[in-house]
């Protein structure tokens, strides 16, 4: 972490919105990790629950930080993400120079400048026609199910872009842009879609659960904290307890508190020089991979031990199955209507290693119709009653037959899975995505040879429960 940008941080959020960055009241300070670019760490030893710091709702990054400076908008109606992006932006800072934005300009400069490394950029980029050998190779290595994530993540992307692309035909929006590389004429272009880009990764990495509308599942419900944005994911564990929710919404004043407060763990003592981590929460590396860039690691060994929640969705091959049965359309549309439809995925923790709930739902559907080509509405009515007993919990089982049909298809998606990994796995390390030296890129393709071996780990772990008849 470049030290004048912190000291710069910490001086506006003292000078321009109160905040308590003294000795006494702020315990953490940034500092580079390899590997992970910048981190948080205690600038002190901590005991349990201490305030590590406390950050003025002003010089948050919010719907309703940011709309304050857009009364014109007032009617136009762009979501938090939308405004939140537009706004950086509209204040992206000059090459390695610092933002101009007379209002938030100190928290901008501080965010990473470049996400070359993520995996969206290279989606975005193939698709605008620039991006290069290595991208389109890392890509065309990807497990489906990340490329499916991916590809809703660039989804909700261009749609964003097209609602802000709307906005900034108002040129009295541009006019409000510290920038000078960007003028009233401007027309969406590559450049600027790239420019977008970043801005809106800068957002969906490092935002945090806010309340600020009343509804919990409410969208606009997130916030860019500064400080606070530079702590790293574990999935282990958490150092840093945020403030949210009830604690705030419980009491009569339905209003956002004026600080927003972060605790360190009630359990322990946190030392000196120590990093602190944020868990973002419990996801899985094919989601961290697509949302945020990274993985977790997986120690060796710790898939097939269970000590690690290795998982694996099978929405893919389970989905051909359906459409390989002459059913297909009437059992999807029963497993839609009843919300069983997608989402089916394998763990290897707790042991044994175990599919979800929702997949062997769906698998004992498929299998209650077996050698059926042709059946009555009555007849298929019956049979999806005896299945929704199951599912309601009124019986454990459709039948002994229907068991064990579903645990051998499960045997064989789980085999086919372990033995596409396999292929892959020799596919990616001879891939051209092998190269450079150092760089972010050789990280990135051990990454994704992380995805692939959870692929395997998981689905041979699966094997071995069906195997010695696990029950689940
Ligand atoms: C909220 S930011 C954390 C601060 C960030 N490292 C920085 O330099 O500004 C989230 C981003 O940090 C990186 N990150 C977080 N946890 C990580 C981890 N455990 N390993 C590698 N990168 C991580 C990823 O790039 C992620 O998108």
């Amino acid at each position: 972490m470049e030290r004048p940008r912190w000291e710069r941080l910490l001086r506006w959020l003292s000078e321009e919105h109160g905040m308590d960055v003294g000795e006494r009241a702020f315990h953490v300070k940034a500092r580079d990790v390899p590997g992970a670019g910048r981190g948080l760490f205690a600038s002190r030893d901590c005991p349990p629950s201490t305030t590590l710091f406390k950050v003025p709702s002003t010089a948050l990054m919010n719907k309703t930080t940011i709309a304050k400076l857009y009364p014109q908008l007032r009617e136009r109606r762009l979501s938090g993400v939308q405004l939140v992006s537009m706004h950086i932006f509209l204040h992206k800072p000059p090459k390695e120079e610092e933002s101009r934005d007379p209002v938030f300009g100190s928290y901008i400069s501080t965010l990473p400048r470049d996400f070359s490394s993520h995996p969206l950029t290279w989606l975005v980029k193939r698709d605008i026609k620039e991006g290069d050998a290595w991208e389109r190779a890392a890509l065309s290595v990807l497990p489906p199910s990340t490329v499916q994530k991916l590809s809703v993540l660039q989804e909700r992307f261009l749609a964003d872009w097209q609602a802000v692309g709307y906005v900034l035909e108002d040129s009295t929006i541009i006019a409000t842009s510290s920038r000078t590389d960007i003028s009233p004429a401007i027309s969406p272009s590559n450049g600027l879609t790239m420019d977008y880009l970043w801005a809106w990764l800068n957002v969906n990495t490092r935002c945090i659960f806010y309340r600020i509308q009343p509804t919990l599942s409410h969208p606009d419900n997130f916030t860019l904290c500064p400080v606070l944005d530079f702590a790293n994911h574990s999935s282990g564990h958490t150092h840093i307890f945020p403030v949210v929710d009830s604690d705030v919404w419980g009491g009569v004043a339905k209003k956002p508190p004026k600080y927003f407060i972060f605790f360190s763990p009630s359990q322990e003592t946190i030392q000196q020089g120590q990093q602190l981590y944020l868990q973002y929460g419990m996801h899985p590396n094919t989601f961290l991979f697509s949302e945020y860039g990274f993985v977790n690691d997986v120690p060796q060994g710790a898939i097939k031990s269970g000590a690690y929640a290795g998982e694996v969705d099978v929405q893919e091959p389970v989905e051909e199955l359906f459409a390989q049965h002459v059913l297909g359309p009437r059992l999807k549309a029963v497993l839609t209507d009843e919300s069983y439809w997608g989402d089916w995925t394998i763990h290897a923790a707790p042991t044994p290693a175990h599919p979800s709930y929702r997949l062997m739902a769906a698998l004992r559907l498929l299998h209650a119709f077996d050698d059926v080509t042709e059946i009555g509405q009555a007849a298929f009515d019956s049979t999806v009653d005896q299945w929704r007993e199951v599912i309601y919990g009124q019986t454990d089982k459709i039948s002994l037959q229907n068991e064990k049909r579903w645990r051998a298809s499960l045997y064989r998606i789980c085999s086919r899975v372990a033995e596409r990994a396999r292929t892959r796995l020799t596919r990616v390390s001879t891939a051209e995505c092998t190269d450079e030296d150092g760089s972010w890129r050789r990280w990135m393709h051990s990454n994704i040879s992380i995805l692939w071996k959870e692929e395997l780990e998981v689905a041979e772990a699966v094997v071995a429960s069906l195997k010695a008849d696990a029950e689940f």
